[in-house]
């Protein structure tokens, strides 16, 4: 018998469950924190909950933590953890440290819908969602979960496909009860799916990141086929309906592409586009991937461009390049265990 898994649940979810099997109120409360304050991986570990709870518990529902099935660690001391997904399938999140940051990249879909033409989880096409237990399981499982500062949905999928299971992740990553990260140090990475970006504006106080990539519709269109289903203006024109706020924080991320986006041309663009929005760029450096002509634009252009967009008065970072010995693009370390895996079917 399939049984459902616990880790993952929200704190009322977890009242509802413990409400159906006939056990007090504030049992809920104990096992929230033994499913998101500790390290514990089996009921029976749960020392102050009664012998007779755990095992209800365990007849009723599996724990729902499962660990890395491979690691690879780079020089700079990235690591890329490997996590299967059911059924020979994998994803992959990323821990990127840097001095007291330490980042988490996590993924919300085993492979993805939406075919941008530079991504290899596009190229892997879409293979399912991942629940919020699967999502939070890739921080919870992983041996630095304690040191973690910033968690980033910029893994494999799009996050705003999977919308449920992200907010649902969202709430336990901050609420007290689950991991208790601040919604300041939370972003999600978006392709720009308009009304999904609508209720995460609307419900969440996380961090807010677009992938844009170049300000020339046409352009767009040919690097992301989404550009015919939720145009570049529409995007922005949602994001300036609401009030950012403070402290929350939007931003743009650009891929450098050589010969393709780098141009004066471009930064004059981003600049008349983004003129009036309360946001900044981050400059990403493209990672090659097999089976594309595209080509990271060389290291003068990019600090060209990157200087240009700031005279313009555009806040623009560009992103350190981490992890390039261990398939730093996103989605080639399990392209690469799919691939295995598939040959060891036949
Ligand atoms: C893998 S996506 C996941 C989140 C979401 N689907 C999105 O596209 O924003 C995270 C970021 O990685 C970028 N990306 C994808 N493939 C890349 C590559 N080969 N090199 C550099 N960045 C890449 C995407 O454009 C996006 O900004
Ligand atoms: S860049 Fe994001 S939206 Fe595009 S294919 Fe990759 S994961 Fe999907």
């Amino acid at each position: 018998m399939h049984k459902e898994a616990l880790f993952g649940k929200t704190l009322d979810e977890i009242r509802q469950v413990v409400l159906s099997l006939g056990l007090p109120a504030y049992t809920a409360t104990q096992i929230a924190y033994w499913l998101y304050k500790t390290d514990i991986t089996t009921f029976d570990d749960m020392t102050n909950v009664s012998k007779k709870v755990r095992s209800l518990l365990a007849g009723h529902f599996e724990f729902g933590v499962k660990a890395p099935v491979k690691v690879n660690e780079s020089a700079d001391g990235t690591k890329k953890y490997l996590f299967t997904a059911g059924n020979g399938k994998f994803i992959e999140a990323a821990y990127i440290p840097d001095g007291k940051r330490h980042t988490l990249c996590v993924s919300s879909q085993v492979g993805c819908k939406m075919g941008c033409l530079f991504c290899m989880t596009g190229k892997q096409g879409f293979q399912g969602h991942l629940s919020a237990g699967e999502i939070l399981n890739q921080l919870r499982s992983i041996p630095e979960r304690k040191l973690m500062t910033n968690i980033v949905y910029m893994g494999m999928g799009e996050p705003f496909d999977n919308l449920d299971a992200v907010m649902q992740s969202q709430e336990i990553l901050t609420a007290e009860y689950g991991f208790a990260i601040s919604v300041r140090k939370v972003t999600v990475s978006t392709i720009g799916i308009v009304p999904a970006m609508r209720v995460f504006l609307e419900k969440s106080k996380c961090n807010l990141a677009v992938s844009l990539h170049t300000p020339f519709e046409d352009e767009r269109r040919r690097l992301m086929p989404i550009q015919n289903v939720y145009p570049l203006r529409d995007v922005i024109a949602t994001i300036q309906e609401y009030d950012i706020g403070r402290y929350r924080r939007v931003s743009f991320e650009y891929i450098m592409f050589k010969g393709v986006n780098d141009t004066r041309r471009h930064v004059n663009e981003l600049a008349r586009l983004l003129n009036k929005v309360k946001s900044r760029i981050n400059l990403i450096r493209f990672h090659p991937i097999p089976g594309t002509p595209l080509m990271c634009s060389d290291e003068a252009t990019i600090l060209d461009f990157q200087q240009a967009l700031n005279d313009k008065g555009i806040v623009t970072t560009l992103r350190a390049s981490r992890g390039q010995d261990i398939e730093a693009a996103c989605g080639l370390l399990s392209t690469k265990e799919l691939v295995k895996a598939q040959k060891e079917d036949f």
